[in-house]
């Protein structure tokens, strides 16, 4: 193998290492974009996950591949799965991160069959969440893809937020974003709708994940891609358990309010919310002092947005709640995710609207957490690089909606607005056509 001697890109801070540095022990896992391995340094006992990431051939898919390593490389929080390097060889990028023994809380909550977890668990696992997706908001950083399955726990049980593949750093210039990444199952009401997401979109999907832990369920669980979409919409849930405590049942009601202004911040969960009081008894006291907000200065933040291609990053430095309003999207791995563009002059919504109930017979119960039979549909390889979504007419949507497995709604997609790829594309037409 020929690694590549010198440092790819001049803002992460890398050592030019190589996986020769690495012994690797095991495959973890496959991704969409490459292989999650668990190394060992050669010179170190200590054990890491690389995860080996596809490099494209575009220079701007590159770019945009990088990001999570820039983005890894500047998130430093107890609750962040901590970067150590990165490296590029033979037309791969190498993120060298944190291993997270206990897995991620999709697994977790798998396990558990039918018994629920205690409150104290949930509202401990909840509060650490909150503080990681606190510290990257702070930093006017939209994670856009907070999952079950992207949040790890490490063997001593502390929560930490991963897979920064989907984020973006916020740019006050732009009015919103023209595309969101997103699993379906966690995606906020104003996607689908097409209007300006932010940092309160991130608050939606991590009310998801507290629900998952409440009930062991997702919230918006549906027969088809249709009712699914009208569900998250209508922020129409079941209601959680009666044992859970008052503070739960109200503050998810916040989390799902459909107007994400009426939604509270993180911050808001954290400090002055009528839950706040019950989440710090869930965290220790000096990791409560150190949560003053954190921003990045304005020259690292403009490094960071220079390196990204944003170059208005941070231009104003306000609280989050009121700041982040705006979004603009940053770079994402558009080559290569599933992509569902905002139809003209319809929003997905309108579209799906006027359509025929869509069934999927496929969908058992449970199979929304079944994700590794999701991402492709019959006959596809789930290791096959992720393609372009075939472009094509509304019709041709719902009829591939028709014959998808609807367990695909737990994966990640681009969703895109209108203007910027014509019509309607279909997300679940992984037949290898690129348009
Ligand atoms: N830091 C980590 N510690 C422990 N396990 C990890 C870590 N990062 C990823 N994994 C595991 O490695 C596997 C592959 O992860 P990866 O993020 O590459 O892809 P994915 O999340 O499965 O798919 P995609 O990114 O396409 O949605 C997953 O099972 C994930 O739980």
């Amino acid at each position: 193998m020929r690694w590549v001697g010198v440092c790819p890109y001049p803002y992460v801070k890398v050592h030019c290492a190589s996986m020769d540095s690495y012994t690797v022990l095991r495959v973890i896992g496959e991704g969409s974009f490459g292989r999650a391995l668990l190394v060992q340094p050669k010179d170190d006992s200590g054990q890491y996950v690389v995860k080996e990431i596809r490099l494209p051939k575009t220079h701007s898919g590159q770019e945009s591949s990088r990001t999570e390593a820039v983005l890894l490389s500047r998130l430093k929080h107890t609750n962040i799965v901590a970067f150590r390097e990165s490296f590029e060889a033979d037309g791969h990028l190498y993120i060298v991160m944190e291993y997270c023994a206990g897995g991620d809380l999709l697994q977790r909550i798998k396990q558990q069959k039918s018994t629920l977890f205690s409150v104290d668990v949930v509202l401990r696992w909840f509060a650490q969440m909150c503080l990681g997706a606190k510290h990257i908001h702070d930093k006017r950083v939209l994670h856009r893809d907070l999952k079950s399955k992207n949040i790890f726990l490490t063997d001593n049980g502390t929560i930490k937020l991963g897979d920064f593949g989907s984020a973006c750093v916020l740019n006050s210039s732009k009015a919103y974003a023209y595309s969101y990444v997103g699993t379906p199952y966690y995606v906020s009401p104003e996607i689908w709708d097409s209007r300006p997401y932010n940092n309160k979109s991130d608050v939606w999907s991590l009310g998801c994940v507290l629900y998952e832990l409440c009930t062991l369920h997702h919230p918006f669980q549906a027969r088809s891609w249709k009712s699914l979409i009208l569900k998250v919409c209508r922020g129409a849930y079941p209601p959680l358990p009666n044992h859970l405590p008052y503070e739960l049942h109200y503050l998810l009601k916040q989390m799902f309010k459909t107007n994400p202004r009426d939604r509270p911040s993180l911050n808001t969960i954290l400090t002055s919310h009528r839950i706040s009081r019950l989440l710090q008894k869930h965290l220790p006291p000096q990791q409560l002092q150190r949560e003053a907000p954190s921003r990045w200065k304005k020259e690292e933040g403009e490094r960071v947005a220079v390196f990204l291609g944003q170059k208005s990053l941070i231009e104003t430095t306000s609280s989050v709640g009121g700041s982040m309003q705006e979004a603009q999207s940053g770079h994402e791995r558009e080559h290569s995710r599933r992509k569902w563009a905002g139809g003209l002059p319809n929003t997905v919504m309108q579209v799906l609207e006027n359509a025929d109930i869509i069934s999927s017979p496929s969908m058992a119960s449970g199979s929304s957490f079944d994700s590794s039979a999701g991402g492709a549909l019959p006959g596809t390889q789930r290791t096959s690089p992720r393609r372009q979504w075939d472009r094509g007419t509304p019709d041709r949507l719902l009829s591939l909606l028709d014959k998808a497995y609807q367990s695909m709604a737990s994966k990640t997609y681009t969703v895109h607005k209108m203007d910027v790829e014509g019509p309607l594309m279909g997300p679940l037409s992984e037949t290898g056509l690129t348009p």
